[in-house]
């Protein structure tokens, strides 16, 4: 057996080498599951040929980068630079807003997968818990889709968009516990990724958001037809008991939401990724967080651990 040795709070521990935390690890530098297993599985067999029965977190990575280099170096770059950010001490809070029907939560889980994050909190369960707290007759904007909340917008005011109006006043009540999340996890020091419709650059507050440690991406359908398509893939499994329907008839009002997400991301310089395809997204994510959470690789492996 291989002992991984590390250090918490100049506290050393010792844990059995494992293949499946190492492959886990290695799924950021964008390889597949099975080749992640392979490379564990041969760096395990290497170890053990080289009579190697302790190793320290530290030199074990360094091994890891080493041995990915001669795979593909663009494969250990990314590795290292994974590496080097989550050395820091703080959690890393990840805010992945988008229209309806745009993938936020297929993509934050697809992330959640990549980094080995084990925290995500869809905004439509925060929103739902809201609902059981304040009443229709109180706040009736909140009981609607996004989309269409500008139909139960009470006051008669001169508008200038109906449909931004509603989902201004609904996204700007469940952003209360959106905000609360993240105080909660920066507070306890746990990494999260929030999805959903309801993350929209310029409504969390200033010193949240401008934390060294929290990022937003914001994710759009560019092209009507495929965004509608994605409707039908996802009302298809027979257990998924949402109407097809309600999207559909809201179709132009959804679009206009995700118009006014690309807008506010202008203007608060968050980065808008297209998703169209699946890995091409998760690999911009990817690549965003990096440089965003200062992930640069300098080559010098020090400490840090990769189950977070
Ligand atoms: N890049 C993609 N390529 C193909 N299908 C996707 C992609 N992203 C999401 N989907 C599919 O689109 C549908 C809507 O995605 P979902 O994550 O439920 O969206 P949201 O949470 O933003 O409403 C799902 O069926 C999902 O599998
Ligand atoms: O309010 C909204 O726009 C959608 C967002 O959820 P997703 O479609 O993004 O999952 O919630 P709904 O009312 O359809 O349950």
């Amino acid at each position: 057996m291989i002992w991984v040795v590390g250090n918490i709070e100049g506290n050393q521990y010792k844990e059995p080498f494992s293949k499946g935390v190492l492959a886990r690890s290695l799924r950021v530098s964008r390889l597949g599951l099975d080749q992640a297993y392979e490379i564990a599985n041969e760096i395990e067999k290497e170890l053990l040929e080289r009579d190697i029965n302790e190793i320290s977190v530290n030199d074990l990575a360094t091994y890891v980068a080493d041995y990915l280099n001669n795979v593909d170096p663009e494969v250990s770059s990314k590795y290292k630079n994974w590496r080097e950010v989550r050395k820091s001490d703080e959690p890393l809070i990840i805010l992945i807003g988008g229209a309806s029907g745009v993938g936020t939560s297929s993509m934050a889980f697809e992330l959640a997968n990549r980094l080995g994050l084990k925290n995500i909190i869809s905004t439509d369960m925060i929103r739902e818990v809201m609902r059981k707290i304040v009443s229709k007759d109180l706040n009736p904007v909140i009981h609607k889709s996004s989309f269409d909340a500008y139909e139960s917008i009470r006051t008669p005011a001169i508008r200038v968009d109906a449909v931004i109006e509603g989902f201004i006043s609904h996204v700007d009540v469940v952003n209360v516990g959106v905000e609360a999340i993240i105080e909660r996890s920066l507070k306890e020091g746990i990494s999260v990724i929030i999805e959903g419709v309801h993350v929209v650059p310029g409504f969390i507050r200033e010193d949240l958001i401008k934390k060294d440690n929290v990022i937003m991406l914001i994710l759009t359908v560019d092209d009507e037809e495929t965004h509608k398509q994605r409707f039908y893939t996802r009302c298809r499994p027979p257990w998924v008991k949402r109407s097809l329907e309600h999207y559909m008839e809201n179709f132009e009002t959804i679009r206009k939401t995700q118009q006014f997400l690309v807008d506010q991301a202008k203007i608060h310089n968050t980065h808008v990724i297209n998703n169209v395809d699946f890995r091409t997204t998760i690999d911009s994510m990817v690549n965003e967080i990096i440089k965003e959470f200062g992930g640069e690789n300098d080559g010098n492996e020090e400490s840090g651990t990769d189950n977070d």
